[in-house]
């Protein structure tokens, strides 16, 4: 039976609404984007602020959100369900309230469908949602969330014993510690699976964080604030000392439409695989890092540009921080290497482009460059990279791996390609194959060895010798082995993460299983029912995909297995055979992934005018690591497969010589995007005809 809310609750609803207007419209009176926003009401009291490092729309939606947000929690205090709240009307009131608010109205949307290029920002990319996938969206749920209010508040107890969860920090000593000296290696993998893995997740997933005004907190003094979830560290900890704390700021949230609801974070990057991490996820931004149809770099064009104003760490007063799409560009040096290979590589094909075709607009240049760019960058992706550790059975199941001839048909517009927020924390399973050094490997010489910790956010290591730097550390993430998958992270991040002079530092591993329970995340043992895995019980022997020596650990962690935390479970789930890593984390990443593949109008197997011609597509299909590497670097040798360490029968070193780039010639004829028409025309309308065969 539905419960009838009184005119007196309504109008108690109403006020409840209002002051969480006024609330966080007070807090927005420093936000500049925000006033731009709010049509023809201006907040009083405006003072001029900067905003250091954080991205002023991402806070505004956010701010925005947790309005709403906490307009529907207020109103759940008083003893109505979310659905009561939907059915009698108050969710509606929360909408009007919010209307005037731009960031609330997305209706606007003309797409062009005809469009033979992506926009920045993910939009229009499905014709009949064309938010899904957008940058500043909110992320998409596998499973609902599991906030202890049921709204917005972390997830901090079980959901079987109510007892409160396990200390992270306890859970990363006991479960995370790594044993030896050295992390465990690969006998199989190059570093290539870790530096691919960290670069293509900043083109899927930028989940901002909620700030203050100064846009810095600290929760370890302001505990009880909203936006704080520290985590104490335990007495007797090995590396820290008694009573400190993590400084944990929660993710920030956002608002799809304004629709009142539970809290959703928010991706601050486009989900799509289009290499927004190099061209930037909005406009805007893909201007100030394009030079005409090239993408800009540094006065000598080794290595990207520099940004209007540093914000990395510089040892250096000649040297500067780096532009590019992605603000973690400097995270680790080898991180670097990886942006710069591929604004590198866009230019090559630009350069190609623009000797064959002298007609073409600058903007043509640029827009058909990064359309290649992209598919050379998603076919590495899908057969090189995954098929490096995701097992048979997997692959086959998600539709991974390319066809070998003809478009792949496999667009499927009903399927949202947004970015799962269980991917954000299954994501971070690469985690366990940092390196505890950064290596530059000069062909004929010992390699240079440098520690990780100082090279945080410090782009040093990328000028020496001269810029070429970024070539070596390229040479040591294709010739060396990578720490294996596993439950184990290195004390460079588990103890060391951001070391600053003062000896503050933080724990990844804690991030990881604090950040999940923050974005209310249900426990492992869900997601492997959603996976149509075995169910566990509060039984340790349920644990049938993990060793021994993992179920000793957890047991220690744990009270019960059904509590173990999504990163924690994954990572120490045991390998499926032939895979490096485990039955769950294969089906939370095949499933995403189908979705970047399936869910794309611009997937690259796609047909025109989204995608290619045939004989541009086979061209394409061509595409190594190795080949983008040799077409740049000058590279004499490397392996076929570049994400494999080398292997004299299975994988040999070839010359370079003898890896043909991709023949640019194919794009002699292709397609014009004339808007004024609507429709594409064709250079060569036959050619084009013989191409598509059925036509
Ligand atoms: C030296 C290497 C790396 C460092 C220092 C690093 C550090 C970090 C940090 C500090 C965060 C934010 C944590 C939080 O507050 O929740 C993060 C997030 C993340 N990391 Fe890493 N990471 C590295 C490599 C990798 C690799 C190799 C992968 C995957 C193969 C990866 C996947 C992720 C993912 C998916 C996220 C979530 C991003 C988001 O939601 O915005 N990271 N990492
Ligand atoms: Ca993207």
């Amino acid at each position: 039976l539905r419960k009838e809310m009184s005119p007196q609750m309504h109008n108690h609803a109403r006020r409840v609404i209002e002051e969480a207007r006024k609330h966080y419209l007070q807090l927005l009176d420093t936000n500049e984007e925000l006033k731009r926003q709010i049509k023809g009401k201006r907040i009083a009291h405006s003072k001029h602020q900067s905003f250091h490092g954080r991205n002023e729309r991402a806070h505004s939606i956010s701010l925005v959100s947790r309005a709403i947000v906490g307009s529907v929690d207020a109103m759940q205090k008083l003893g109505f369900t979310l659905e009561e709240l939907r059915d009698s009307g108050v969710y509606d009131m929360i909408q009007k309230e919010f209307q005037d608010i731009k960031l609330c109205n997305k209706n606007d949307y003309v797409c062009n469908a005809e469009s033979p290029y992506r926009t920045p920002d993910g939009s229009c990319n499905n014709l009949d949602n064309p938010t899904w996938g957008k940058c500043f969206e909110p992320q998409r749920r596998i499973l609902p969330a599991a906030y202890d209010n049921g709204v917005d508040s972390p997830r901090t107890r079980s959901r079987y014993t109510n007892r409160t969860l396990p200390n992270p920090r306890a859970i990363s000593n006991i479960i995370h510690r790594q044993e030896g000296n050295e992390p465990i290696m690969s006998d199989r993998l190059s570093l290539n699976v870790f530096q691919m893995g960290q670069f293509l997740n900043h083109d899927f997933i930028g989940t901002p964080l909620e700030t203050d005004e100064e846009g810095k907190l600290d929760c370890c003094k302001d505990k009880t604030r909203k936006e704080c979830f520290p985590v104490l560290i335990p007495k007797g900890d090995p590396h820290f000392p008694d009573g400190t704390c993590f400084n944990f700021v929660r993710s920030a949230g956002s608002t799809a439409n304004c629709r009142p609801g539970i809290k959703q974070q928010q991706n601050q990057v486009t989900s799509y695989l289009d290499l927004s991490q190099v061209y930037g996820p909005t406009s805007g931004q893909e201007e100030s890092l394009r030079d005409e149809g090239y993408m800009l770099m540094d006065s000598d064009g080794a290595l990207l540009p520099p940004p209007r104003r540093n914000k990395c760490q510089l040892i250096n007063t000649e040297e500067h921080c780096f532009l590019s799409g992605d603000a973690r560009v400097h995270e680790n040096p080898s991180l670097a290497s990886y942006h710069t290979l591929f604004a590198h590589r866009h230019n090559i094909i630009a350069k190609s482009l623009e000797t064959l075709h002298a007609n073409w607009t600058k903007e043509r240049i640029f827009q058909e460059a990064k359309k290649i760019n992209v598919a050379m960058y998603q076919h590495v992706l899908y057969n090189e990279f995954f098929p490096a550790f995701m097992s048979a059975r997997a692959l086959k199941k998600y539709n991974i791996k390319s066809n070998k001839f003809g478009y792949s048909n496999s667009y499927n517009s009903t399927l949202d390609a947004t970015t799962a927020n269980e991917l954000g924390i299954a994501f971070r399973f690469g985690h366990s194959m940092i390196p505890p050094e950064q290596v530059l490997s000069i062909p004929n010489k010992p390699p240079e060895v440098f520690s990780l910790v100082p090279n945080f956010d410090n782009p040093h290591l990328l000028y020496l010798h001269n810029k070429s730097a970024p070539e070596y550390l390229l040479r040591w993430l294709y010739l060396f082995p990578g720490p294996e998958m596993d439950s184990e992270i290195v004390p460079e991040v588990r103890d060391h993460l951001f070391d600053n002079d003062i000896g503050f530092s933080l724990d990844l591993v804690v991030l990881n299983i604090q950040r999940g329970r923050d974005h209310g995340l249900q426990p492992y043992g869900e997601y492997r029912k959603w996976c149509g895995l075995t169910p566990l019980t509060e039984r340790f022997d349920s644990l049938v995909d993990h060793d021994e020596n993992d179920i000793k650990r957890l047991r220690m962690a744990y009270k019960d297995p059904r509590d173990i935390d999504l990163f924690s479970g994954l990572v120490s789930e045991r390998q499926e055979p032939g895979s490096s890593i485990g039955k769950t984390l294969n089906c939370i990443i095949g499933s995403q992934f189908q979705r970047y593949k399936q869910g794309d109008r611009y997937w690259y197997e796609n047909l025109p005018p989204a995608g290619f011609t045939l004989d541009q597509l086979n061209e394409i299909r061509k595409s190594t690591l190795a080949m983008i590497i040799c077409s740049i670097f000058d590279v004499d040798k490397i392996q076929r497969n570049a994400f494999k360490l080398p292997d004299q029968t299975s994988n040999p070193m070839l010359k370079c010589d003898d890896i043909l780039d991709i023949d640019f010639t194919k794009w002699q004829f292709s397609f014009e995007p004339v808007k004024s028409l609507g429709v594409p025309v064709f250079d060569e309308l036959s050619k084009i005809l013989r191409d598509f065969g059925a036509f």
